[in-house]
């Protein structure tokens, strides 16, 4: 296995940069997810690191070895680099074995050799047994495991997975989830994971690339980017978080912090060195507004949503009707629309000053 180092790639489509100065260092044997919406970059990154593109300026490193860069240009195939597409692509007419020993077949390895290694790759991915089958007399997810494996019968040092699951119906999502997950724990295989789809990087990654029009915008753990968003955009985009203008009233102190929201005091976590300043925006979520009595901030009730035992309400502000808020009210509680009520912000987090932050 090997570790992956990205340090300042740039890839322009003419005079479009679809990756901006971007830098990542993936540790041996890490799990990272490459998130975000659609266009900013992931598939480019992902066909780089690939070899299949070139970047403008930068280098890719991998295992220690320098494989794009100044006058440096590793083919794809001697990159030691494991692809799991989206769309698996298995050949119908060869059975599970033939598939995942194909790869092994061109290179001319020995039939004995080749059988030894396919065996072991479908126990890697926990298909023992099912070398005699057709792909069509597989599910889905055992399709995309045979896919998996015949990744691995190379013996990657890298493998990249672009959306894996993004063809996959729901229920076997969450269970090829945990078959990621597992194959990940049992191998301690570098993965760089691909995909648009922020509950499943959560699940996954040991930390998450977020990608916003070709920049990196963090680079954490999944739980960093929930409670600590490093800029606007990573607190929106996460678990929809709400950012709301804020002047913050003293500076830091043990973490924390006094701020005026829409008229209402509340105590927010916050960068140590976080100063007194106007125009500071706030990062809060669904569970951190409660509805109160007394006090808080008035509220209009826009929509109310049924979800099963509670329900999710969309408000606004009454004194900022371009303002929206959501929050969850569990059962029996019930406000309709139209409804006025109040909010009190328990807990949220300061956007730090740096545009763009790192971290
Ligand atoms: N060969 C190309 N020529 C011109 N523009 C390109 C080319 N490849 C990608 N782009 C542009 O670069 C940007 C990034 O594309 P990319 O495919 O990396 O995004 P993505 O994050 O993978 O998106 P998605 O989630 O929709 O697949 C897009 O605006 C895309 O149109």
């Amino acid at each position: 296995m090997a570790g992956l180092k990205v340090k300042n790639l740039t890839k322009r489509f003419a005079d479009f940069a679809a990756l901006s100065d971007v830098s990542l260092d993936v540790a041996d044997g890490e799990f990272v997810a490459v998130l975000g919406p659609s266009g900013c970059g992931k598939t480019t990154l992902l066909r780089m690191v690939a070899g299949f593109e070139q970047p403008d300026d930068g280098e890719i490193t991998i295992g220690g070895k320098v494989m794009s860069g100044a006058g440096i240009n590793v083919q794809p195939e001697n990159r030691k680099v494991g692809i799991v597409f989206q769309n698996y692509a298995l050949w119908p007419h060869m059975n599970v074995a033939e598939n995942v020993g194909y790869s092994l077949r061109v290179a001319k390895v020995d039939k004995a050799t080749r059988e030894k290694r396919v065996e072991e790759a479908l126990a890697l991915v926990n298909l023992q047994g099912f070398g005699e089958r057709r792909p069509a007399n597989l599910s889905g997810g055992q399709r995309q495991r045979v896919a998996l494996a015949r990744c691995l019968v190379a013996a990657p040092s890298l493998v990249l997975f672009d959306e894996p699951l993004a063809n996959l119906d729901v229920h076997l999502r969450a269970a090829m989830e945990d078959e990621f997950a597992a194959f990940h724990k049992r191998t301690g295989t570098t993965i760089v994971y691909i995909t648009h789809d922020q509950a499943e990087a959560m699940a996954l990654a040991d930390r998450i690339a977020v990608l916003d029009h070709g920049r990196l915008m963090q680079f954490a753990t999944p739980r960093m980017l929930y409670e600590e968003p490093a800029n606007e955009m990573v607190a929106s985009f996460i678990a929809q978080g709400m950012v709301l203008p804020a002047e913050i009233l003293s500076a830091a102190q043990d973490g924390a912090c006094r701020v005026r929201i829409l008229g209402q005091e509340a105590v927010l976590r916050c960068r140590p060195d976080e100063i007194a300043r106007a125009d500071a925006k706030v990062c809060v979520r669904a569970g951190d507004l409660e509805v109160v009595e007394m006090g808080g901030i008035p509220i209009r009730v826009k929509r109310s949503i049924y979800r099963g035992g509670g329900s999710r309400i969309e408000a606004s502000p009454a004194e900022r009707p371009d303002i929206e808020l959501h929050f969850d009210l569990p059962d029996p509680a019930r406000l309709e629309e139209g409804t006025q009520a109040r909010l009190a912000i328990r807990t949220g987090w300061v956007i730090p000053r740096a545009e763009g932050a790192v971290r």
